[in-house]
C-alpha cells in the first residue's frame, strides 16, 4: 500500500516539474508512482506509508555507509551546532583537500565546490583555459551531470526521457562536444587522427554507471590514457559515481591510470550536496585566484559537507584495511548471480556486472559494453521485475539504465533477503 506517497506525489505535481526535483526520481523508466521517503536507517529506507525497502539507490550513491549513520550524524551536528557556513575558510576544507590527495595520487590539488555537475562543467573549463582547445570528447550513454556542454547524447535520465540533445543548449556549445561509443579504442583514435590538435580533453566515466553499471573492456581506459597524451590533449576520469565506491582510490586506482584530472561528487560528500575536481598541480594552478581561470561559490567547502564527508572517508580508510570493498563487491556479485541464474534457468536474457559498491542487471542476453546495447534492454522486463522487487520490499534503481549501490551496512541477511526476492519475483515475472 502507497497511498499517501500516492496523495503526496499528486501534491507534488501541481507545484513542481513532474512532481519532483530530478527527473530520474519520477519513475518515468519503469512506471507507477515514486514512493516518498520518511526516513532512513542503515540499510533501510521507510516510505511515509510505513512500508521498509531494502535500499540498492542509496541516494544515487553517495550513501556507502547507509541511511543516518550515527557518526555521520554526530559530525554533521557538531559542525551545525558552530555554524552552517561562513563565507571565510575553514581548516575543515584544508583536511578534506589533504585526505583526497592523499587518497588519490593523481590528485595533487583539489577545489570543493556543491555538485557533481559543477565539478565536471568547472573541469570542462579548466581544461579548455588548460590546452587553449575548443573540443571536449565525450561517450554515447556517459552522464556527467546537467552542464550545457554535457548534454550530449547522455545517460541517465536523459536516456530515459530520450533527449539525444536538450532544447535551451545553444548549437555552438553542443557542437564542440564530439561524441563516440564507450569502450570503443578505434573510434577514440580515429577522432584523434582526425582533430586531435583542437581536443582540450577526453571525459570518460571510468566505470559507466549511467547506461546501468558497464565495466571498461581491458585496455580501453589506457588507450585513452596514450592517445590523450600523444595530441596534448588532457584525460578527465568523472569519479563522481565510482570516487571512494569502486575502491578507495576509485576506479583510477583500481585500473591503474593517472588522469589530469579527476572529478568527484556523492560519497566524497558523506550525503550532503558537495563535489569537487583535483588533478595535477600545475593544471590546478589555473584556477582562481591563483590563475586566471574562473570558478567561485558561495557555499563551496560548507562545513557541514566536509565534516560528513571527512568522516565518510575516515571510516571507508579504515574498513577498506579490512577488506571492506571486497566485501561489497562480494554482494554484488551475489545479486548478480542471482538475477543471473533466475533467468536463464527460465530461459530469459539476462547479465550483470558487480564491481566494488557498484552493479548492473540487464534484461540482455550478452555482456553490456556500451549504450546500444544497454539501450537493447528488455525495458518492460525490468519495469515488471523492479516493481515486483519494490513491492517485496527490495529499492532498486528505477530504470536498468543506472547502476545498483551497495552499502557498508547491508549484511549478509539483507543479500539473502534480496536473493530470494530476485528469485521469488522472477517467479512470477
Ligand atoms: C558520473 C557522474 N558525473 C556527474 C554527475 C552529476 O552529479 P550531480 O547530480 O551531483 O550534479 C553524476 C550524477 O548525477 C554522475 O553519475
Ligand atoms: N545515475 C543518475 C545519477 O546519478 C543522477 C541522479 C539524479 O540526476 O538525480
Amino acid at each position: 500500500m502507497r497511498e499517501a506517497s500516492e496523495r503526496a506525489f499528486q501534491a507534488a505535481q501541481q507545484v513542481m516539474p513532474g512532481g519532483v526535483n530530478s527527473p530520474v526520481r519520477a519513475f518515468r523508466a519503469v512506471g507507477g508512482t515514486p514512493f516518498f521517503a520518511d526516513k532512513g536507517e542503515g540499510p533501510f529506507l521507510y516510505d511515509i506509508d510505513g512500508n521498509r525497502y531494502i535500499d540498492y539507490l542509496l541516494s544515487w550513491g553517495p550513501l556507502i555507509w547507509g541511511h543516518a549513520h550515527p557518526e555521520i550524524v554526530r559530525a554533521v551536528q557538531e559542525a551545525a551546532a558552530k555554524g552552517t557556513s561562513f563565507g571565510v575558510p575553514t581548516t575543515l576544507e584544508t583536511e578534506m583537500a589533504e585526505a583526497v590527495i592523499a587518497l588519490v595520487p593523481s590528485v595533487e590539488m583539489v577545489r570543493m565546490v556543491n555538485s557533481g555537475t559543477e565539478a565536471t562543467m568547472s573541469a570542462l573549463r579548466l581544461a579548455r583555459a588548460y590546452t587553449g582547445r575548443r573540443y571536449i570528447v565525450k561517450f554515447e550513454g556517459c552522464y556527467h551531470g546537467h552542464a550545457d556542454s554535457l548534454l550530449v547524447k547522455a545517460g541517465s535520465g536523459v536516456a530515459t526521457l530520450g533527449l539525444p540533445d536538450s532544447p535551451g543548449v545553444p548549437s555552438a556549445t553542443a557542437e564542440s562536444t564530439l561524441t563516440i561509443p564507450y569502450n570503443d579504442v578505434d573510434a577514440a583514435k580515429a577522432l584523434f587522427a582526425e582533430k586531435g590538435d583542437e581536443i582540450a580533453a577526453v571525459i570518460v566515466e571510468p566505470v559507466a554507471g549511467n547506461m546501468g553499471c558497464v565495466l571498461p573492456v581491458p585496455g580501453f581506459l589506457q588507450a585513452l590514457r596514450e592517445v590523450t597524451a600523444e595530441h596534448q590533449a588532457l584525460l578527465i576520469c568523472d569519479e563522481v559515481m565510482t570516487g571512494f565506491r569502486v575502491g578507495l582510490s576509485g576506479a583510477q586506482g583500481r585500473f591503474g591510470i593517472t588522469p589530469d584530472i579527476t572529478t568527484f561528487g556523492k560519497v566524497i560528500g558523506g550525503g550532503l550536496p558537495v563535489g569537487a575536481y583535483g588533478g595535477r598541480r600545475d593544471i590546478m594552478a589555473l584556477v582562481a585566484p591563483q590563475g586566471p581561470m574562473y570558478q567561485a561559490g558561495t557555499l563551496s567547502g560548507n562545513p557541514l559537507a566536509m565534516a560528513a564527508g571527512l568522516t565518510a572517508l575516515r571510516m571507508l580508510k579504515e574498513a577498506a584495511k579490512e577488506g571492506l570493498y571486497e566485501r561489497l563487491e562480494a554482494h554484488g556479485q551475489a545479486i548478480v548471480d542471482a538475477f543471473v541464474r533466475a533467468g536463464t534457468s527460465r530461459g530469459i536474457a539476462v547479465s550483470g556486472h558487480a564491481i566494488g559498491g557498484m552493479f548492473g542487471l540487464f534484461f540482455h542476453g550478452g555482456k553490456v559494453t556500451n549504450y546500444r546495447e544497454s539501450s537493447e534492454s528488455d525495458k518492460a522486463r525490468y519495469a515488471a521485475f523492479f516493481h515486483g522487487m519494490l513491492d517485496s520490499g527490495v529499492s532498486l534503481a528505477p530504470s536498468q539504465q543506472e547502476a545498483g549501490f551497495l552499502s557498508a551496512v547491508h549484511s549478509e541477511a539483507e543479500i539473502e533477503e534480496t536473493t530470494q526476492a530476485i528469485e521469488k519475483v522472477f517467479s512470477r515475472l
